[in-house]
């Protein structure tokens, strides 16, 4: 049983004039437990994809289903505890509150949806753990390198222990060290916690951590590769398709170095 199913998603932006067809028509499913990549050259509408299954955005045609519910029907507050239940965020800037402590931080979702502070004690600790951040969990971002910070928004993600987590560019800012590192806590969640992730990157080395990666060009489904052997295959693997999708797109695919 799929834990999302995307069935001919279209979205147009703009004027009727002069619209932009960012989704075309596109149609897949995500396994629960899966990594899944979205890669596609720069335009090819993997931002607009995640927003929309992430319910930020809604569709013109089509429909997402998240734990056999149709997310683009939700509305109103029936749509905030969907999210508050089921859906964990990290992005490219990550949001930390400034006069806060790290605990705090990844905390707040927690008071937001007011659950038991035992619950919440016991959650923080393994948050900590799987990010390892438990030694940095009284510092104030700004006393944290970048790299630490986007775990926190890792962490801060996960305290609710969402079903499914959404990373838009969650290594852009990073560099290769501090990628590598938040990656390989990616993979760890994703596999002891079996938290289903999807993230849109860039980067063939990001994507080379995930199960399976889905190619996207002008808002439709290229190709998909499903991970076999080891990572630096795979890595290769995304290298050759992104060559065969080429086309007109523009990748920034610096290779990171482990
Ligand atoms: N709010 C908007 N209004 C109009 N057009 C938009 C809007 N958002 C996105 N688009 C257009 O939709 C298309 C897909 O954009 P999207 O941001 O999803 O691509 P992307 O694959 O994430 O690109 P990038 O890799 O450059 O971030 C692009 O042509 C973009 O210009």
């Amino acid at each position: 049983m799929a834990l999302v199913t995307v069935q001919g998603l279209t979205k147009i932006f703009g004027h009727r004039l002069h619209p932009v067809r960012a989704l075309n028509g596109i149609s897949f499913a995500v396994e629960k437990g899966e990594f899944v990549g979205i890669m596609g050259p720069s335009g090819a509408g993997k931002t607009t994809l995640l927003s929309i299954i992430s319910t930020i955005d809604v569709p013109t045609h089509g429909t997402v289903t998240v734990a056999n519910t149709n997310v683009t029907r939700l509305r109103g507050d029936r749509l905030a505890e969907f999210r508050r239940a089921n859906l964990g965020y990290v992005f490219q800037d990550f949001n930390l509150l400034s006069g806060m402590t790290v605990r705090e931080n990844i905390l707040l979702p927690l008071s937001i949806a007011r659950q038991g502070v035992a619950d919440a004690q016991d959650r923080l600790a393994a948050v900590l753990t799987v990010t390892g951040l438990t030694s940095l969990a009284e510092r104030y971002p700004q006393e944290l390198s970048i790299g630490q910070q986007q775990r926190v928004a890792v962490a801060r993600a996960l305290i609710t222990q969402p079903t499914l987590v959404f990373a838009d560019e969650p290594t852009g800012s990073l560099d290769s060290k501090a990628a590598t590192e938040l990656l390989r806590y990616l993979t760890t969640i994703n596999q002891q916690w079996h938290t289903t992730i999807m993230m849109a990157t860039h980067d063939a080395f990001t994507a080379s951590y995930c199960s399976r990666v889905i190619f996207i060009k002008d808002g439709t489904l290229f190709a998909e590769i499903r991970r076999s052997g080891d990572r630096q295959a795979f890595f290769d693997a995304i290298i050759d398709m992104q060559a065969t999708i080429g086309g007109g797109g523009h990748w920034h695919d610096v290779a990171h170095q482990e």
